[in-house]
């Protein structure tokens, strides 16, 4: 490691609902771990759907331009609560989040699922589970191609079009099997190219071209409807799932749940070309349900702070969070506060 990179200069964008209190607690055990051996400068950016309301700015140039300059963006969540009128569905998360995400060219969406020792899981006889998803972040059907015809008539015809470029395809696949070939060596596309024929296609050629680079990593596809059941009946049997942006949302979800909770989920949203910032937050949204009350798990944003330190090259202060948070969830005996968790894994990786 450079001396250089013993400084490092982060944007905090803790966003709306329990983004703030998780993102607080990812915070505290970055300063704990970082402690004299790196210098941490922390930049808190106010956005999200409450700032919207407050002043009508969701993801401004001005403040784009200020973000790009950051050596990374820890992030906690952004949106609405379903019944909050005053603000559009869809806004925040379209022209705040996803913006951010193309706008930085976050094309891989990383998220690991691992059962730690001691977690439950809601499957009866769960296994190993310990495996990535490598979604596409860039593309498919939620880059707001698409309309509505007759709106708001019975004759209404609404589209979204799932974008899928052969450039966009092959570096989330060729990052997939980079990824398998360091792990245990299997790949698994999951799609629906029964159906979606173009799409679907493509991704599959895509898939059988860079196998040929990587012939140390098998690879098999399963439909997507196909793969819930075994990421349920079976999750021992995936390495590395590859998939698109919209699949890749989903099947996240139902990772986590399955490996001990979506307050567990870790992400981030890589720019692997490194031309700007990546960007590290939980999988779970905003949860307005429990805001304010402490009681969000703030595990996944402390997760994803660690695979903030592994991406800017901090490899040995990651594994000490991440050993820190396992010892910590294998011993969970009651359901403690946030702050409590963050205190307690801030203290084990000072
Ligand atoms: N990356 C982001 O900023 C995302 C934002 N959203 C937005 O968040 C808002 C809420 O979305 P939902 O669909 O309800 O998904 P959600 O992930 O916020 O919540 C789903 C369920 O999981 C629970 N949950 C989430 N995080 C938790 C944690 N850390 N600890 C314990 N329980 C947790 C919630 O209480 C809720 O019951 C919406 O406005 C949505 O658009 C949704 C997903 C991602
Ligand atoms: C809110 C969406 C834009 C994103 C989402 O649900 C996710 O990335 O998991
Ligand atoms: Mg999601």
């Amino acid at each position: 490691m450079t001396d250089a990179l013993r400084s490092i200069d982060l944007a905090v964008i803790p966003g709306d609902g329990i983004g703030p209190e998780v993102t607080a607690e990812a915070v505290k055990v970055l300063r704990a771990v970082a402690g004299d051996d790196v210098r941490l400068t922390l930049t808190e950016y106010t956005l999200g759907a409450q700032h919207w309301l407050e002043t009508g700015e969701t993801l401004s140039d001005e403040t784009l331009g200020k973000l790009r300059g950051h050596d990374a963006i820890l992030f906690g969540a952004v949106g609405a609560a379903p019944g909050d009128t005053r603000i559009p569905s869809g806004l925040i998360e379209r022209e705040f989040l996803l913006k951010l995400r193309f706008s930085l060219d976050h094309f891989v969406n990383l998220r690991p699922s691992r059962l730690y020792p001691g977690v439950p899981s809601p499957l009866a006889a769960p296994g190993v589970i310990d495996f990535i998803v490598v979604r596409e972040g860039t593309e498919g059907p939620y880059t707001g191609n698409g309309g509505t015809l007759r709106g708001g008539t019975p004759h209404e015809v609404a589209t979204e079009v799932s974008l899928n470029t052969a450039f966009g395809v092959e570096r989330a696949v060729r990052d997939a099997f980079t990824r398998a070939s360091a792990r245990r060596r299997k790949l698994t596309l999951v799609h629906k190219h029964n159906v979606l024929v173009y799409a679907g296609h493509l991704w599959k050629r895509t898939v059988e071209a860079v196998a040929a680079e990587f012939p140390d990593v098998s690879h098999d596809y399963l439909h997507v409807d196909a793969a819930m059941i075994f990421l349920v009946t079976d999750p021992s049997r995936f390495d590395v799932i590859v998939t698109d942006n919209l699949f890749g949302d989903i099947v996240t979800d139902l990772a986590a749940a399955v490996s001990g909770g979506i307050g567990l989920a870790a992400s981030a949203n890589l720019n692997m070309e490194r031309t700007a910032p990546s960007m590290f937050e939980p999988v779970h949204g905003s949860a307005p349900d429990i805001a304010g009350r402490q009681i969000a798990d703030p595990t996944a944003a402390i997760l994803s702070a660690a695979l903030l330190l592994r991406h800017l090259g901090l490899d040995e202060h990651a594994a000490r969070i991440e050993q820190a948070v396992e010892e910590d969830i294998s011993s969970r005996t009651t359901d403690r506060r946030t702050a409590a968790v963050g205190d307690a894994i801030a203290a084990a990786v000072s």
